[in-house]
């Protein structure tokens, strides 16, 4: 067994419940062609604009700069990877369409469904924090393979209503959300950073190292490190009391 069971589970997405490759092929792909007609199409849409304005301020464009503009910076993030939030806001609305449209179906490792299931039903509740906005989560853990997943959730945190996923405070402003003290909070990322940050916010941590995930050899210092979901045993068979114990800040258990 790998300690007691913690009241809250926190999940990473790309890397810890699906494949990078998922993400930055499926998604991202399927969103490229489309962010340009998206903005054209949407142009009253208070995010949508918001998140223009934010494209030609954060790239240094001209306030009046054209779609094809904004949209060569929004290419441009997504070749390296760039979370920013206005990309996230528009690739979240152009791919909940495409869920909503049959077009897009999420991607899980095999051990997540049955994991997720487990945990939920022993008592444990699951929430998501990922760069993706939560709309993009909804829709992601609404749309899988394995059924929906979202009804399994509840709360889903992003940079918007959290903030950045590497600095302690976004940590925890989810735990008051949450209405959780720290200590009761599992944090699962492939992300060492993350981890990193999440510990410092007195959160519990376990790392996730997947076979063919691009950290795999990531270094994870002193969190607890996973292959799988299933390694994740907190005992569901004797449906152990949450641990609602004070948290004993930036110790990782
Ligand atoms: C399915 S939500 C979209 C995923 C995404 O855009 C992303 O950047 C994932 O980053 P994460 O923080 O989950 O590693
Ligand atoms: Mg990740």
């Amino acid at each position: 067994m790998t300690g007691t069971r913690p009241a809250w589970i926190v999940l990473d997405i790309e890397g810890t419940t699906s494949s990078t490759r998922s993400v930055r092929t499926g998604l991202y792909e399927y969103a490229r062609p489309r962010l340009g007609p998206w903005i054209d199409a949407h142009p009253e849409d208070p995010e949508v604009r918001d998140a223009v304005a934010r494209v030609r301020a954060e790239a240094g464009l001209a306030a009046d700069a054209g779609t094809a503009d904004v949209v060569v910076v929004l290419r441009r993030w997504m070749d390296g990877d760039v979370k920013a939030t206005p990309l996230k806001t528009l690739q979240g609305q152009v791919w909940a369409a495409g869920f909503a449209g049959g077009e897009l179906t999420a991607h899980f490792f095999p051990d997540v469904p049955p994991a997720l299931r487990a945990w939920h039903a022993a008592g444990t509740r699951l929430a998501v924090f990922s760069s993706g906005s939560a709309r993009a989560q909804e829709s992601w853990f609404r749309h899988t393979g394995a059924g929906d997943l979202a009804s399994l959730v509840d709360g889903f945190f992003d940079t918007v209503n959290a903030g950045a996923k590497r600095e302690a405070a976004s940590y925890r402003r989810i735990a008051e959300a949450l209405g959780a003290p720290a200590g009761a909070v599992l944090f699962l990322s492939d992300v060492p950073a993350e981890l990193d940050a999440a510990a410092e916010a007195g959160w519990r941590t376990t790392g996730v190292r997947r076979p063919g995930e691009p950290l795999e050899e990531a270094g994870f210092g002193r969190h607890r490190v996973v292959a799988s979901f299933g390694e994740l045993d907190f005992g569901e068979a004797g449906f152990r009391e949450p641990d609602l114990g004070e948290p004993s800040f930036g110790e990782v258990r």
